[in-house]
């Protein structure tokens, strides 16, 4: 069972007989959010999104035309939404006061598919308007074949972990405050390095990636959220040249850049109040936003701990994150 407070896809109503059967043979641990996290295809997930990944596999069909975002949790997955969205669609939405983006939250904006095809296996995306873009945490050799076998284009963030673990750990426990008020964070830091943890383990995740963009850069276009942030027209402009919408030299980024800004989005009343259809508060998406935030909740020690697993797992790569 998982915790009531997570979403509802999490969770483990209405599985299928091949679930229940796959999930009987799989390796299982006691996850820290959720009661209890399965390993499936080398990563680890809750019941309900085992469903959907093995609904998604079946049934998404790709098209050439697709741009799919591809995250780790807490990566820069709202912010990317944004961007792609307000880049693919700004012939028909222009920035202007009302332009979509000020009054939905990114997230019902951009479909996340395991999670939709866990809530419906025949969920039809048929409508989206083309280029469709839509969302995934899965890792690359996870992916519905079609994504991989056709000419759509994926568009992979990745962050420092120790960000990404903070914003993790302060997100879990605004989600289930009750549940997580005991666990001390060194427990917490130690599954995510060993990687039992939803979506983990993510230096593979991230290193998947990285290597499919290497090989292969028209298909998978790989951005961090340090160099997004630190030059964000650069790196927003590279974007939008990789999916085939690149700026000509009388276009202006600023106003997207803006529009999609931590501070522009943060504020808006739409992202401050509220839920999500999933159930999660709006604002839970929203905290800092910022490079090198995780000094204000790991110690020196506990830092040290993901840096020594991120050194000796990205040694040889090339991969580094700068702060
Ligand atoms: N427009 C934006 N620009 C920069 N960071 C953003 C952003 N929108 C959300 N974030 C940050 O991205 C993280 C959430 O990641 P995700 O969208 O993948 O769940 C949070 O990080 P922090 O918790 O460090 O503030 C959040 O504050
Ligand atoms: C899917 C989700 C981001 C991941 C969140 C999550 C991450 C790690 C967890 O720890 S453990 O229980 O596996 O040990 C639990 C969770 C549960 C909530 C997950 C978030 C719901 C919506 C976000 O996109």
């Amino acid at each position: 069972m998982t915790s009531s407070s997570v979403p509802i896809y999490l969770g483990d109503e209405d599985l299928t007989q091949e679930t229940r059967d796959l999930l009987s043979s799989l390796p299982s641990e006691k996850g820290w959010l959720v009661s209890q996290i399965y390993q499936f295809e080398g990563s680890w997930h809750t019941q309900g999104l085992v469903q959907g990944i093995l609904n998604c596999q079946k049934n998404f069909k790709a098209k050439d035309s697709d741009i799919i975002l591809a995250t780790t949790p807490k990566s820069g997955t709202t912010w990317l939404k944004a961007l792609l969205f307000a880049l693919i669609h700004r012939d028909k939405f222009p920035v202007s006061s009302k332009h979509p983006l000020l009054a939905t939250n990114p997230h019902p904006l951009v479909p996340y598919l395991e999670a939709d095809y866990r809530v419906s296996p025949d969920v039809d995306f048929s409508e989206l308007p083309s280029p469709r873009l839509m969302q995934t945490h899965l890792q690359h050799h996870s992916l519905p074949v079609s994504i991989k076998s056709s000419s759509c284009k994926i568009v992979y963030c990745c962050r420092d972990p120790k960000d990404v673990f903070v914003s993790l750990w302060h997100f879990g426990r605004k989600l289930s405050p009750e549940e997580t008020a005991e666990y001390p964070i060194e427990k917490v830091v130690e599954a995510f390095c060993q990687g039992k943890f939803i979506g983990g383990p993510f230096w593979d995740h991230v290193l998947e990636y990285w290597y499919e963009s290497r090989k292969n850069p028209n298909k998978v276009l790989f951005v961090t959220y340090e160099k997004l942030k630190k030059q964000t027209e650069v790196e927003v402009k590279r974007i939008a040249d990789f999916i085939g919408c690149g700026f000509t030299a009388e276009e202006e980024v600023s106003e997207i850049v803006k529009l999609c800004s931590f501070e522009s989005l943060s504020k808006l009343e739409v992202n401050r109040q509220g839920k999500l259809p999933n159930g999660i508060e709006s604002n839970s998406y929203f905290r800092k936003g910022e490079i090198g935030g995780w000094r204000d909740t790991l110690s020196e020690s506990l830092a040290e701990v993901i840096d020594r697993t991120t050194e000796e797992k990205f040694r040889g790569s090339g991969l580094k994150f700068s702060c």
